[in-house]
């Protein structure tokens, strides 16, 4: 087994129901694509876009509790996500971590709840622009590496996503030599980690779109990318699917 190439692509807080159309023009546009494609749209998009997505297109959760069920107003359980059509979850993105406090160990506890019930958790790592300056980019991606994973994450159910804070949604990306720099980094504090940490996906997101996604899918260990912004248009995202494809 090799890491699968995966080009997911993550709504955050945008969309209804009639940007599900962005759905059929993605499909018309990649209709045969090698990579695994994913979107992550709002909860209450996940039931009728799994609907619309078909075989082609992988649909997933934003967030899930730790917990299996109970009185948790407002939140959602990873069997839910499952129940409405779900195959992914992305847990710890950075924003959930600063807008809600979201620490490692909360992370890990989601992740395994997301395990539970056979949902690949996509666990996001990233250091902050303070973080890079002072020079401790890696020693940040280590600890939330090493506290974000739960015991019984595998290559098979984990998916990895280093997104630099500084780079979400801001135009900026780091050097060619930076991302490999933290991608080769990860590969390595991986083993030991999980399970099959060689075959283990490893995405990188952060101002990714159709002009720069070929550049970054070339360096080794990046085996896709986690999109924002360009995941809205379908011609943008389908742009990046073709790129991933196109990579060795
Ligand atoms: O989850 C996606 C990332 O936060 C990247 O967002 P962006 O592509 O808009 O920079």
């Amino acid at each position: 087994m090799a890491p699968r190439k995966l080009a997911a692509g993550n709504w955050k807080m945008n969309g209804n129901l009639a940007a599900l159309d962005q759905i059929d023009e993605l499909r018309a546009a990649c209709p045969a694509p090698a990579c695994d494609v994913l979107i992550c749209p709002p909860a209450v998009l996940l039931h009728p876009m799994a609907a619309r997505a078909g075989d082609m297109i992988a649909v997933g959760g934003q967030d899930c509790h730790a917990n299996a069920a109970g009185a948790h107003t407002g939140d959602i359980a990873a069997a839910q996500l499952k129940d409405a059509g779900a195959t992914y979850v992305i847990l710890g993105h950075s924003e959930r971590r600063a807008d809600h406090g979201e620490t490692d160990a909360q992370v890990a506890a989601k992740a395994a709840a997301a395990h539970a019930v056979g949902l690949i958790a996509i666990i996001c790592v990233g250091e902050t622009e303070a973080e890079r300056d002072a020079g401790s980019t890696l020693d940040v991606i280590g600890t939330q590496l090493a506290g974000s994973i739960p015991a019984g994450a595998d290559a098979a159910n984990t998916v990895i996503a280093y997104e630099p804070v500084w780079a979400i949604g801001t135009g900026r990306t780091p050097t060619l030599d930076q991302i490999a720099e933290v991608h080769d980094f990860m590969r390595d504090r991986l083993t030991g980690h999980m399970a099959g940490a060689g075959d283990c996906s490893l995405l990188y997101g952060g101002s990714v779109k159709p002009g720069n996604a070929a550049e970054i899918f070339a360096i080794a260990n990046v085996d896709g990318a986690l999109v924002g912004g360009a995941s809205l248009k379908a011609a943008d995202f389908a742009g990046i699917v073709t790129a991933l494809d196109a990579a060795n």
